[in-house]
């Protein structure tokens, strides 16, 4: 539905330097699903985003929409935004407050290039103010809505010219916590019900692994990685996107042999030797990181008849209410794990810490590149 292939985007800036927003950018989107571009401040997101839209000019590369290339840097196609067929809500999603509910939902049929009659336009509005569950409102005035009502009808706006392709912009970032993750579970089920393929961009890792079907991790104009939310958490990329998404422990060390089962690697760390999983093909003597989730750390005070089992002591103790986060202490090494709060030993306890080889994920050590250390 959407290809973006190998897209770039350059900016002067005040300096005369070339800032590169966007740097070889290529992904695709099949209909219907919700396409994530995560990453913190200044990644590019906004820029791959309103390239979608026409509102930039990508320096290179192609961009094509069910089938319509929208723009192609070698065959000089830019089309402009107002003939793309997009929808498209703002962080600011500023809404009409002179106007009633109807009036901004129409506002887009009104000043289009097609005329439509009376009755097609109150068709369209009646059918975008159901699609949000703003339908009875229609006469309200548009600053006597809720926060979540407003960003809804902003939605609204946007579907009612019933766009190939939706781009949210991080839409729900002007709302209070609560609301924010309630408006989550509504967009989701709003854009799987009408089944419109939507490119959404945040900076909120949990928002983006809750909504989407697929994401983009973008550091510096790069994307990182592309995977489904469960894909990225569970086995990124690198050290970066295991660092962005979620909380994790990251554990220094060395390869020393490879594991009888494949993929697997026996890696010597500072606080014991651990078996890993690994995506990457990874050599003996080769620095790397090995990360674990908190939730993967499993602590008790009888020593587990298993492998990967390293000894620890409680460090500290938060409760969380559902969960409690002890930090325990392996030799130097402060490391965290989420735990159920029955389970709650003194500060100073002994306690074993196992953790399954496949939620220990070994990842190149790229700082390290030139300290590869020799085993013989
Ligand atoms: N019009 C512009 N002129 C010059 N530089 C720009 C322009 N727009 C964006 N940039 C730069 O391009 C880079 C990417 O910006 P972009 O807005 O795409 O990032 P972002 O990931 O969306 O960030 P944020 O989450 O803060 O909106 C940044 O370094 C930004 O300063």
């Amino acid at each position: 539905m959407l290809i973006v292939k190998d897209m770039c985007k350059e900016y002067p800036n005040d300096q005369g330097q070339v800032v590169r927003a966007a740097q070889h950018i290529s992904f695709e989107v099949a209909q219907g699903k919700l396409f994530t571009l995560l990453g913190p401040s200044g990644c590019g997101k906004t820029t791959t985003l309103r390239s979608i839209a026409g509102l930039e000019k990508p320096s290179s590369g192609e961009i094509i929409v069910g089938g319509r290339v929208l723009y192609s840097s070698d065959r000089k196609i830019f089309i402009a935004p107002n003939q793309r067929d997009i929808g498209m809500v703002f962080q600011s999603y500023a809404i009409w407050p002179h106007m009633n509910v109807f009036e901004n939902a129409a506002f887009p049929l009104r000043v289009g290039k097609v005329k439509y009659s009376k009755k097609q336009i109150e068709d369209k509005v009646l059918r975008a103010l159901h699609a949000v569950a703003l339908d009875g409102l229609e006469s309200r005035e548009a600053t006597k809505l809720s926060g979540g009502q407003q960003q809804r009808l902003a939605l609204a706006r946007a579907l009612v010219m019933e766009p190939q392709l939706l781009l949210l912009d991080e839409p729900l970032s002007n709302l209070d916590a609560k609301l924010r993750e309630r408006m989550r579970f509504e967009l989701k089920r709003l854009q799987r019900d009408l089944g419109i393929t939507t490119i959404y961009v945040t900076h909120d890792q949990s928002e983006a692994l809750a909504l989407s079907n697929e994401i983009a991790v973008m550091k510096s104009g790069h994307i990182m990685q592309l995977g489904s939310p469960r894909e990225i958490y569970e086995h990124p990329a690198n050290e970066f996107v295991a660092d962005f998404i979620g909380t994790t422990n990251f554990l220094k060390g060395h390869i020393t042999s490879l594991s009888e089962r494949s993929g697997y690697f026996n890696i010597q760390t500072p606080i014991g030797n651990l078996t890993a999983f690994s995506g990457e093909s990874l050599r003996v003597g080769e620095a790397v990181i090995v990360s674990v989730r908190p939730e993967n750390m499993h602590l008790s005070i009888e020593r587990p008849d298993t492998t990967n089992v390293l000894q620890a002591e409680i460090h500290t103790k938060i409760f969380l209410g559902e969960t409690l986060d002890m930090q325990v202490k392996a030799a130097d090494q402060i490391m965290l794990a989420r735990v159920h709060p029955n389970f709650s030993p003194h500060v100073g306890t002994h306690v074993y810490v196992h953790i399954d080889e496949e939620k220990c994920i070994a990842l190149s050590d790229t700082s390290a590149s030139s300290q590869t250390l020799k085993i013989s």
